[in-house]
């Protein structure tokens, strides 16, 4: 038996397509429709069919729904909730693919306190952004942590993680701040060391008239790669998740000062021996088939 039958998205960029691409492909007889604030985007949604029905309003959008995802920038998700509150069907659940949760699960348990909220993060995604940059294979062999709250009841989390399961990907439970502290490292620190290398390279291209950003390849690509991310979204994740990622940046600078003592002092040991344990770490990522970008790309064109 399905989970749910009647599911709304509200925000129809990357990760609200993906879901809807991906409902209809592994759900097709469930019933999907779409709300975003963006008129443009509502357009872009109805010309490719992209749900059963695009609504004008948050509120329109979930007034059958078993179950709403939200799918805005986490600083958006307060305000998403407040509009669809009177609305909302006493039984249907609402869960949402924030990538920070603490911040998330305050607003939605302060603005929904009667709701069933099941709050859940797909760790999906690419650098673009918008309904047309979705895909229905992002989820496939993909993490998504479940954060239910200390009052989510058994059975919706239950659900909710059997419809993650049914989009292909392997569902993981975790306390919101525990996820917030890992994803602060995995995830929210590389995207600000991207930001800024990105940055510090074209500032120095405009002091020295040189051609750094033209003759970059392999390593500086990836991180333009990273750094072409969406600005808002990100701007809502270091704002949502200020203690994790001011902590992790503080274990990342005293590390930094150490490989900087280790060239100052040409210590090539304590280089080599840093460098081979950081190779051996990205093997066994690789062994338990969680990066492979080559493999993603192939997945969008399936
Ligand atoms: N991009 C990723 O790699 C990724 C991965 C996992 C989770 N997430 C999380 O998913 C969420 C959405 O990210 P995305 O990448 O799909 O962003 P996106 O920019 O592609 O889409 C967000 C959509 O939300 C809409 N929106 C903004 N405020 C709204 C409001 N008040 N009401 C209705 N619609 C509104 C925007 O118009 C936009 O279409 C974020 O919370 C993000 O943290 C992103
Ligand atoms: O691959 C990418 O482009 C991503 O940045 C995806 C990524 C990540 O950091 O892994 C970004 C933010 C999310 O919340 C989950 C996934």
């Amino acid at each position: 038996m399905l989970p749910f039958s009647r599911v709304s998205i509200i925000g129809l960029g990357l990760i609200g397509s993906s879901i809807a691409r991906a409902v209809r492909q592994s759900m097709p007889t469930v019933r999907l429709t779409g709300h975003d604030a963006s008129a443009a985007v509502r357009e872009v949604a109805r010309r490719i069919d992209l749900t059963d029905d695009v609504a004008d309003t948050a509120g329109a959008a979930v007034i059958d729904a078993d179950l709403v995802i939200l799918c805005v920038p986490v600083g958006a998700m307060g305000d998403v909730a407040a509009a669809i509150a009177p609305d909302l069907p006493d039984d249907a659940i609402v869960s949402d693919v924030g990538s920070c949760k603490t911040s998330v699960a305050q607003a939605l348990s302060a603005v929904l306190p009667e709701a069933r909220v099941v709050p859940a993060h797909p760790v999906a995604g690419t650098e673009q952004s918008g309904p047309e940059a979705g895909f229905a294979t992002l989820f496939r062999g993909r993490w998504c942590i479940v954060t239910p709250l200390p009052g989510s009841d058994a059975a919706a989390t239950a659900r909710v993680e059997e419809f993650w399961r049914r989009l292909g990907a392997d569902v993981e439970r975790m306390a919101p701040d525990h996820h917030d502290l890992v994803l602060a490292v995995t995830s929210h620190l590389p995207h600000l060391i991207a930001y800024t290398i990105v940055g510090t390279a074209d500032d120095l291209e405009q002091v020295t008239q040189s051609e750094v950003i033209k003759f970059s390849a392999g390593g500086f690509r990836d991180f333009t790669r990273i750094a072409a991310s969406d600005p808002t979204m990100w701007r809502d994740v270091f704002l949502a998740n200020k203690d994790a990622v001011l902590e992790m940046l503080q274990r990342f600078s005293e590390d930094l000062s150490q490989l900087q003592r280790a060239i100052r002092w040409g210590d090539g040991d304590a280089l080599f021996d840093r460098f081979a344990r950081t190779r051996m770490i990205r093997r066994s990522i690789v062994d338990q088939g969680q990066d492979d970008p080559a493999a993603d790309f192939g997945r969008r064109h399936d």
